[in-house]
């Protein structure tokens, strides 16, 4: 039996013999600094828990993926609370659907899983802004995760309404909260604040009780737990599988003598952005070290345990030496896939726990191989009357997304040429100014896109007069470090030849408002243009009509030699596609989402250029691009001849007009 589970089993027969000095049935979670453990009724306890977020799963998964992590053998599981996920507006709170935390956190519950609540307010997460909502941007030069007063009245008025309805969650109270995260990381952030956090500290305990176990997680460097940490927080640190767990653990110990030893973050997997490599750790690797540090007696979170979708805008971004936008999977190559599937580092996590018998985990899902043919809609050009129902803004110069309240999504930003251009003229931000992306048109024609960081100057042509039109793309907002101060849309003038353009109409696009409400489905009486010979190219939608076949399982969309947009099923924002960066190739589509009796309708906006054949797939899997080539030369082939066969045999050409 692995020392690990010794000592499992050591504690928890070390539980029998300790004689709680509670009254029967009472309820307590604290730290014995003497024994430096974590108790829980008095009795010593070690949690084994996993990160799962529900803002990235359906909620009529939550249950699936809960069970299948108690069946892994954890005993508790850590949840982040986003800020912005319940307050998109300011003073507007959504505690429903698929925002409703506390129904969650009665699965677990049912479960038999403990919670680690991370509120925040800052949670980083390769979440938008951290999980900070957009519009503390409105404040001019607000300094976020400080003493701001501007951001300390939002954070306080907010943590008002939260952490009320936390209160009785909490083990102590008959929940199974058992302990709490301030802030997130914060001595890897510049301010250092600490009165910051002792504001932070001050609510937790007003609003929590001061009975109620606080802690705080920083990366594994003096730095950051030297400013991350705080007298009255317990501090704790994150690691993966490459640190030294002895010296990490010597440095917790530095700022916290005595106590239960804790990696908040124990990293399982990480995270892609559009354009790297996909990120992946060895299962075999993750299974030794955590065995080592549960034989140690550590408490461990395994970061993430089921990553899940970054559905609709919620991605994050990092910003190091340039801007790089996470992509719409987190999977993380967590031991939960994206879609919820048991992998071998699951059962090679649940062979180290070992604490719950080997109950066989549910079957992965049915081979599903579906293509059908999508028909174009329009350029956004000339949907503005749909898709902007308030009308344009007009200003001299441009405004920015928080300027205009739109926090996320696309914007449009049309202006005419202030004279001919016969020749190739460039088009520039001086400033870096255009974020994220930016699709150049002139009278409906593309003519090429911008991008922060990237691309910063393409040549247009024209003649004085000519519609330029600018659709800026918000890419997620930065989610770490000191440039999550991150404000979208053209930020900065924009040059033509030696002209400031100017006069601008700008122009809220509301999207998914349009869709929610069955555009362009609901316009299908209306004639849409026939297919084209050659694809458009730029921002344009398309729209396909999936017949109810019965497919209600979990399904991959594969926009095959399509180059990047955003996709809708029945009204939901599954997220962003770009196949012509990877690594994720394919759109994870969870199955209750699609109807098995009525029609299924797919919006595509493509926003550089479809392929002619306009074709897309629905796989029984994912497909993303490791380092070697996507799939072997037997599997491409297997794939293909199967994909052939269902083609012939599944073949929908979808509804027309
Ligand atoms: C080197 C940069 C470290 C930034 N911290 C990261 S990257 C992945 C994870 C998640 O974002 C998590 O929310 C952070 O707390 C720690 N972490």
């Amino acid at each position: 039996m692995a020392a690990g589970v010794l000592l499992f089993v050591a504690v928890n027969l070390a539980c029998l013999s300790v004689s709680g000095n509670l009254a029967s049935g009472e309820r307590s979670f604290s730290i014995d600094y003497k024994n430096n453990y974590f108790l829980k009724d008095g009795k010593p306890f070690q949690y084994i828990s996993g990160s799962i977020h529900y803002s990235r799963i359906p909620r009529y998964y939550w249950k699936d993926r809960l069970v299948k992590m108690y069946m892994a053998g954890l005993n508790a599981i850590q949840v982040y609370v986003p800020w912005n996920f319940h307050e998109a507006v300011q003073g507007v709170h959504n505690f429903t659907g698929g925002q409703d935390l506390e129904h969650f956190l009665d699965l677990a519950n049912q479960t038999g899983l403990l919670v680690i609540l991370r509120p925040g307010p800052y949670i980083c997460a390769e979440w938008e802004m951290g999980g900070l909502p957009a519009w503390l941007l409105q404040k001019p030069n607000i300094i976020l995760r400080s003493a701001d007063a501007d951001y300390v009245e939002a954070v306080s008025n907010w943590l008002a309404v939260l952490l009320p309805k936390m209160k009785p969650w909490l083990y102590i109270n008959g929940g199974n909260i058992i302990t709490v995260q301030v802030e997130n990381e914060y001595g890897s952030y510049f301010a250092c604040d600490y009165n910051y956090m002792r504001h932070l500290r001050t609510l937790f305990h007003l609003f929590l009780g001061e009975d109620t176990v606080l802690f705080t997680t920083d990366g594994n460097t003096d730095k950051e737990m030297t400013c991350g940490t705080l007298e009255g927080l317990y501090a704790t640190v994150d690691f993966g599988t490459d640190t030294n767990i002895t010296k990490a653990f010597n440095r917790q110990r530095r700022f916290e003598p005595r106590g239960p030893l804790v990696n908040s973050e124990f990293y399982t997997g990480w995270l892609d952005h559009w354009g790297d490599q996909h990120a992946v750790v060895d299962a075999q690797k993750v299974s030794r070290v955590l065995g080592e540090m549960l034989a140690m007696g550590a408490n461990v979170n395994m970061y993430m345990f089921e990553g899940g979708t970054n559905f609709g805008y919620w991605n994050g971004a990092d910003h190091d030496t340039k801007f790089r936008s996470v992509v719409t999977s987190y999977d993380y190559d967590a031991p939960l896939s994206e879609a919820g599937d048991p992998t071998e580092k699951l059962l090679a996590i649940r062979d180290v726990i070992k604490q719950v018998p080997l109950i066989e985990l549910p079957p992965t899902k049915v081979d599903i191989l579906i293509t059908f043919t999508l028909f174009q809609v329009g350029n956004i050009s000339s949907l503005l009357n749909t898709l902007s129902t308030v009308g344009p803004v007009k200003s001299q110069y441009p405004l920015t997304f928080e300027e205009m309240k739109q926090f996320y999504g696309y914007m449009l930003y049309r202006t005419t040429l202030p004279r001919d251009l016969s020749e190739p003229t460039p088009l520039i931000s001086p400033l870096n100014g255009v974020h994220d992306r930016a699709y150049v048109s002139v009278n409906g024609v593309f003519q090429g896109l911008l991008e922060r960081d990237t691309m910063l100057v393409i040549n247009v042509t024209g003649q004085q007069g000519d519609t330029v039109d600018i659709l800026v793309e918000n890419m997620g907002r930065v989610n770490f470090g000191s440039k999550i101060n991150d404000y979208k849309g053209l930020l900065s003038n924009l040059i033509l030849g030696k002209d400031v353009l100017t006069d601008w109409k700008i122009y809220p696009l509301d999207i998914d408002g349009a869709i929610a409400g069955g555009w362009p489905h609901s316009d299908s009486q209306k004639s849409f243009p026939a297919p084209q010979k050659d694809p458009s190219v730029g921002p344009v939608f398309y729209m396909g009509t999936l017949q109810p076949n019965g497919l209600a399982w979990d399904t991959f969309l594969k926009l095959n030699e399509w180059t990047k947009g955003q996709v809708w099923i029945n009204g939901v924002n599954l997220g962003r596609y770009w196949p012509a960066r990877g690594p994720q190739l394919t759109l994870y589509i969870p199955g209750p989402l699609l109807s098995t009796t009525l029609p299924n309708n797919i919006t595509v906006l493509e926003l550089e250029g479809a392929p002619a054949h306009l074709r897309v797939l629905f796989m029984d899997r994912p497909q993303l691009i490791v380092e070697h080539s996507l799939t072997s030369v037997a599997e491409r082939t297997a794939i293909y001849s199967v994909s052939f066969f269902y083609c012939i045999l599944f073949f929908f050409v979808a509804d027309t007009v």
